[in-house]
């Protein structure tokens, strides 16, 4: 497991990440999020054993990176932001390469190789130049560099920034098979990539930890968590809605995108809804129950803290 434990760093009179604890699980899907300049990138930095903290450290399968920060890192695979820049060498040569500096020899290196480019399905461009791939596989190249040497903790940093949906898709579906066995950080701009591949979400601001849940208690903090929007031609009784039990208001949206009707938290109002469009005759087309904005939630969480 990894175990931040007030960990610090400062340059000159600025903190960037201010004692910031927390630990991860193996088989943890982690969204690592905070706006530009909250302190991701040094997190990751002290991690990874390019930066020294100022203060309070972080574990690595109980390896501190302050005092055995070799034996740390030989446990991390790292995909660093957008592509591998070795454009004119094959991709058999790049992981061959890298292989070889990671310290494997022969059979071996072969091996640690075809084993990696199966597990992201790049065994189809092993003889391509890296250069003539899509964005896509030049990632799926990123994924492979980081998992040769069997990592038992993989840092990704925006794994599907610039990718087209499908290939966000297939990324994010490598990424969940590689999670099964390893710790995954993921630190991203992209909420989406929350819902669909993380497990749990640490959000940061200003180097302190603001938020740290599963998506869907994050999305529990929005005000639109379990607001219903109806979409109907009929005129529909705004009053009569708002004085159902557990209403905390209701929004008129966009014309033809019907109203929404907030809920209290915790409080389900869609049972009562439903008994008042069939009691008033309502003919409804859509009606659609939120689990909650995670924008909103990410906005509120981190306003006024970007940099
Ligand atoms: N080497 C450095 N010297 C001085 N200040 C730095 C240094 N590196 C980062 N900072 C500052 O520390 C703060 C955190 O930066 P960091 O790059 O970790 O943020 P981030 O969350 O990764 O942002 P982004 O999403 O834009 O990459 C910023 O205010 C940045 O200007």
């Amino acid at each position: 497991m990894i175990e931040l434990d007030k960990l610090t760093k400062r340059f000159a009179q600025h903190t960037a990440v201010d004692a910031l604890s927390f630990s991860v699980q193996p088989g943890e899907v982690l969204g690592f999020l905070g706006p530009n300049g909250a302190g991701k990138s040094t997190t990751m930095k002290m991690l990874t054993g390019f930066l020294a903290p100022t203060s309070g450290t972080a574990r690595l399968f109980g390896h501190d990176i302050r005092t055995r920060t070799l034996q740390a890192q030989r446990l991390i695979g790292y995909l660093p932001e957008g592509a591998p820049c070795y454009a004119d060498m094959t991709v058999r040569g790049f992981l061959e390469f890298i292989a070889e500096v990671r310290g494997y020899r022969g059979a071996d290196r072969r091996a640690r190789v075809a084993a990696a480019a199966a597990q992201v399905e790049l065994d189809a461009v092993l003889g391509q130049t890296i250069e003539t791939l899509s964005k896509g596989f030049k990632r799926r190249v990123g994924l492979a560099q980081a998992i040769l040497h069997d990592p038992r903790v993989l840092i990704l940093d925006e794994p599907t920034d610039g990718l087209d949906p499908n290939q966000k898709h297939q990324v994010r579906q490598l990424i969940q098979g590689l999670a099964r066995d390893k710790i995954v950080i993921v630190s991203t701009h992209i909420l989406e990539e929350v819902t669909a591949v993380c497990t749990r979400a640490v959000v940061i601001a200003r180097g302190r930890l603001v938020a740290d849940g599963t998506p869907y208690e994050l999305e529990s903090r929005s005000r639109y968590h379990q607001a219903v929007t109806l979409v109907s031609d009929d005129p529909l009784d705004e009053i009569a809605l708002a004085a159902l039990p557990g209403v905390a208001g209701v929004e008129r949206n966009e014309p033809g995108r019907g109203i929404t009707v907030l809920a209290k938290p915790g409080a389900v109002i869609f049972p009562p809804i439903s008994a008042l469009i069939a009691q008033q005759g309502w003919a409804v087309k859509e009606l659609d129950v939120e689990r909650g904005r995670l924008d909103e939630v990410f906005r509120t969480l981190t306003r006024g803290e970007a940099q």
